[in-house]
């Protein structure tokens, strides 16, 4: 998409500096490089601030230094050595990636925000930068999980448009973080549905009309949850078409696959963390891999089973099976994804996975517990947990603690027709 009479460009932000955060902002500020016409050069990353001291394994230990052994803020370790040490040790960092602990000065006069956070602190996050961004500003959603209130459930994508009154998108695929930010080929699903004031591409036969698509539209899961109109994208920047955000966050090692179907990204990316301690538990149990590959089976059935009951409008089946965010997802989250790894670790020490959460991630979160206890509220709200009985065993092993035997798996899972 050519960029003419474009006369500003695209500030970034990362809003999020975890490890798949700190990847991101890794391969969006190589991305912001490459494109000057489009982008600008440096990328903001927020990053919510705490002390960290050097550990004695990091290359950047030095013994003698007056640094060492002493807390130091995050941000600006961040800044000083261009590695995070703590969420992303040995990868560095481009200098154009600004640590910033300031959540508003982080994403001030940004047109894109580019939420990866763990899916709990995005309310309180959204919250805190409401009125504080551009009304025109553009968000993609990296972060895997879904919004369960008393009104239904959301999509992160939907809650994050709606907070803050802008369009948000999705990024989901079978994206192990630590392989990505050493360069390792792998694929993703970008879910950009851009309003045809932002692409300004004729409007294809069939799309909805600028009207339609200019409000912000919760899903059928969500009837109480208000639609907002969108602030158009002033003409001075590069429009934000399919082309322009796939440049945003495509590399050579990263391939990116450019969908409209933003519900089926997140949702994707939600559930299979559920599916994701299924394996870990029957693994753990040292079941094999074919014990695995079935819990793979029905999970994915669930999936597409809780797309078609809650999102009918909107998620195409397809995106589940055709897409890195669907299946694949499932089959990488399922091998060596922390969810997975945490499950697995708490079955063979006869720990909860809580308590492996605490002491082996060193501060990164895991997705599938949360997850499964808000997916199984819902469900519960609508009378349908036994429609879900994978999602139902994972919940009720172990956030109920010991209602269930990860050994009843089978029993639980097996269709009863
Ligand atoms: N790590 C991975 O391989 C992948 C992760 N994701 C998703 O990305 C999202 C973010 O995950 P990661 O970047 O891996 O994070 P992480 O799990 O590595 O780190 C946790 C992050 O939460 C932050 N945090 C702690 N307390 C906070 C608070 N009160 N408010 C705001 N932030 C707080 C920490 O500073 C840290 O940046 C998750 O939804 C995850 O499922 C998606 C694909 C790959
Ligand atoms: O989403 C992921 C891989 O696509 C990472 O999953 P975990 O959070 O379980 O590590």
């Amino acid at each position: 998409m050519a960029t003419l009479g474009a006369t500003k460009k695209h500030k970034v932000t990362i809003v999020g500096s975890g490890n798949w955060g700190t990847t991101m902002a890794k391969l969006v500020a190589e991305n912001v490089k490459a494109h000057p016409t489009l982008y600008e050069e440096t990328v903001q990353m927020w990053v919510f601030e705490e002390e960290v001291t050097i550990p004695t394994t990091s290359r950047h230990y030095a013994p003698g230094s007056s640094l060492a052994n002493k807390p130091q803020k995050l941000s600006q370790l961040i800044n000083t050595v261009h590695e995070n040490i703590k969420y992303l040790p040995n990868i560095t960092l481009p200098p154009n990636v600004i640590a910033n602990p300031d959540l508003p000065d982080s994403c001030k006069n940004s047109t894109i925000l580019v939420f990866v956070l763990p899916h709990q602190f995005i309310p309180r996050v959204c919250d805190q930068l409401v009125g504080k961004i551009v009304p025109y500003a553009r968000a993609i959603s990296c972060t895997k999980g879904v919004d369960v209130s008393e009104s239904g459930i959301k999509l992160l994508s939907e809650s994050i448009g709606m907070r803050l009154n802008i369009y948000c998108g999705a990024l989901s695929g079978a994206n192990i973080a630590s392989e990505i930010a050493q360069e390792k080929y792998s694929e993703t699903t970008v879910a950009y549905d851009p309003p045809p004031m932002d692409s300004r591409n004729p409007t294809p036969k069939g799309s909805p009309t600028s009207s339609q698509v200019d409000l912000i539209s919760p899903s059928k899961a969500v009837p109480s949850a208000r639609s907002a109109r969108l602030k158009a994208l002033p003409s001075e920047y590069p429009p934000l078409s399919h082309e322009n955000v796939r440049k945003l966050f495509h590399r050579p090692y990263f391939h990116v696959r450019m969908v409209s179907d933003v519900a089926g990204v997140s949702l994707g990316g939600a559930l299979k963390n559920i599916v994701a301690l299924a394996a870990g538990f029957v693994d753990g149990l040292g079941w094999g891999d074919n014990a695995k590959a079935a819990v793979m089976r029905v999970g994915i059935l669930e999936m597409v089973a809780f797309g078609k009951a809650f999102f009918a409008d909107s998620v195409h089946t397809s995106t589940f099976t055709e897409e890195s965010c669907g299946v694949a997802d499932v089959v990488t989250s399922c091998m060596g994804g922390r969810n997975f790894r945490c499950a697995k670790m708490a079955i063979e020490r006869g720990e909860s996975v809580f308590e492996i959460e605490k002491k082996e991630l060193n501060g990164q979160k895991l997705q599938g517990t949360s997850t499964a206890y808000e997916v199984n509220g819902f469900l519960k709200s609508q009378g349908m947990e036994a429609d879900f009985p994978l999602f139902t065993a994972v919940y009720s092993k172990h956030i109920l603690e010991g209602n269930v035997k990860p050994e009843q798996i089978p029993d639980l899972i097996e269709r009863k027709d």
